[in-house]
C-alpha cells in the first residue's frame, strides 16, 4: 500500500492548450493518505475519470507527477503500479466460472492454491455470490457480473490502491446499499487506499472518510462529510451537497452584519470589509420561519418529503428553501425567516471567507 501524491498535475486533451478552458484537469496538488477511504465527487464532466485514469496509468498527464510513496510512476504502465480498478460496467471473462474469474488476479500473481481457495471463498461470501461460484459468467445478469467485477477488484490484499469508477451504476438500489456497506467493511478490515468516483452524494458520504469535491476540472474541497455540510469552501460544494443544497443570498457584508436587499442579518463572526461578488450561505436546515424575526419571507410552496417538509419561497426577494420537521404546520403568520448566525458562511466570488472573532 502507498500514499499517492499528485504534484502540479494538469491535463488537457487538446494538443496545444491555450488557456484554462482547454484543461479537463486544472493544475492541482493533492495527497491521498495511505489507507484512506476517499470519494471523488462531482457533476458529470468535471474531470473525475480523467484524474482516476492518470492515477491508474491509463492516461499520461500533460503536466506534473504522480508518486506512489517516494516512487515517481508518472510514466509507468498500469501493470507496474500494482493497483486494482473497478469500472462502471462489468469486466468479466464470460467463458470462465465465477470462481475462476475471482481467482484470476491471484493466479496471475502465482499465489498458492490453498490461499486462493480461502480468499475467493471469503470475497464470494462478502459479495453474495457463493451459490453461483461454479457457473460460467456468461448468461449472468449485468448486476451479478458487476458484483464479480467488484469482487475481482478487491480480491488482492497486496495492491497499492483500489480505484472504483462509478461501480454501482448498474446495480439495483437495494443491492447498492448492501455493497456499499460491504466495501466500507472491507476497508476497515484491510485498510487499502480506496478512491471511489461518483456523482451521487449519498454514495460519497456513506462510503468515504474524506470526500474530494471536483468542479470544472478543479478540486474545490477535501473534507469529512461534516465539513462539507457545515463549511463548504466553495458555493458549488454548498449547492451540490445537501438536499436541497445551501441557500445563497446576494448580500453586502460589513463586519459582523450582512445586508440583504436592505434588511440586516447578524453573522456569527467578523468579516471586516469583503470585496468581490458577496453572498451569504445558509443551509435550509438552519433557517427558521417566524412571525417577525429575520428577513421578510414569502412562501411559494410546501413539499412533504418523508421525514421533513421543504418550504420553498423568497427571502427578501431572493429564492430560499427552509426545512421544517415532519408535520409542522405552515401558517399565514410565518412572514419572516431567521437565520442562525453561527451557521452562516460568507462567500466572495464563490470562495468561503474566513471570519474573525466578533
Ligand atoms: N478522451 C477524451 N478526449 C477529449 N476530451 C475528453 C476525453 N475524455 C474526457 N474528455 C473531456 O474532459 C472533461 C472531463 O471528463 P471526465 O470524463 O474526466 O469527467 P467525469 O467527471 O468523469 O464525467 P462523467 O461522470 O460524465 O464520466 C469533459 O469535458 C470531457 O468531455
Amino acid at each position: 500500500m502507498a500514499q499517492i501524491t499528485l504534484k502540479n498535475l494538469a491535463h488537457s486533451y487538446v494538443a496545444n492548450p491555450s488557456g484554462d478552458k482547454d484543461y479537463a484537469l486544472k493544475e492541482l496538488n493533492h495527497v491521498w493518505q495511505d489507507g484512506g477511504a476517499y470519494a471523488l465527487l462531482g457533476a458529470s464532466g468535471c474531470g473525475k475519470t480523467t484524474l482516476l485514469n492518470i492515477i491508474s496509468g491509463l492516461l499520461r498527464p500533460s503536466h506534473g507527477q504522480v508518486l506512489f510513496g517516494d516512487r515517481d510512476v508518472t510514466q509507468a504502465e498500469t501493470s507496474e503500479r500494482n493497483i486494482a480498478q473497478v469500472f462502471q460496467f462489468p469486466v468479466v471473462y464470460d467463458t470462465m466460472t465465477v470462481r475462476d474469474n475471482l481467482a484470476f488476479p491471484l493466479r496471475n500473481r502465482g499465489m498458492d492454491a490453498a490461499y486462493i481457495k480461502a480468499r475467493v471463498g471469503q470475497i464470494a461470501a462478502m459479495i453474495g455470490v457463493e451459490a453461483m461460484l461454479d457457473r460460467k459468467a456468461r448468461g449472468l445478469t449485468a448486476d451479478a457480473k458487476q458484483k464479480i467485477s467488484l469482487g475481482r477488484g478487491m480480491v488482492r490484499e497486496d495492491v497499492n490502491a483500489i480505484l472504483f469508477d462509478e461501480p454501482l451504476t448498474v446495480i439495483d438500489p437495494l443491492m447498492k446499499w448492501e455493497l456499499r456497506t460491504q466495501l466500507k467493511q472491507l476497508h476497515r478490515e484491510f485498510r487499502h487506499t480506496m478512491i471511489y468516483v461518483t456523482h451521487d452524494q449519498t454514495e460519497a458520504l456513506t462510503f468515504a472518510d474524506k470526500v474530494v469535491v471536483m468542479h470544472e476540472g478543479r478540486v474545490v474541497q477535501m473534507g469529512t462529510p461534516e465539513e462539507l455540510f457545515e463549511t463548504p469552501e466553495h458555493t458549488f460544494v454548498g449547492y451540490f451537497i445537501g438536499s436541497p443544497g445551501m441557500n445563497l443570498l446576494n448580500a453586502e457584508v460589513r463586519g459582523n452584519k450582512a445586508i440583504v436587499n436592505g434588511a440586516e442579518v447578524a453573522l456569527g463572526a467578523d468579516y471586516g470589509a469583503v470585496s468581490g461578488r458577496t453572498q451569504i450561505g445558509i443551509r435550509p436546515d438552519y433557517a427558521v420561519l417566524t412571525a417577525g424575526d429575520g428577513l421578510p419571507f414569502t412562501v411559494a410552496r410546501v413539499e412533504d418529503v418523508g421525514r421533513h417538509r421543504i418550504v420553498r419561497g423568497q427571502a427578501a426577494g431572493q429564492p430560499m428553501n427552509v426545512i421544517l420537521p415532519e408535520g409542522t404546520p405552515v401558517s399565514a403568520e410565518m412572514t419572516h425567516v431567521a437565520l442562525t448566525p453561527d451557521r452562516i458562511n460568507v462567500y466572495a466570488d464563490d470562495w468561503r471567507v474566513q471570519g474573525g472573532t466578533v
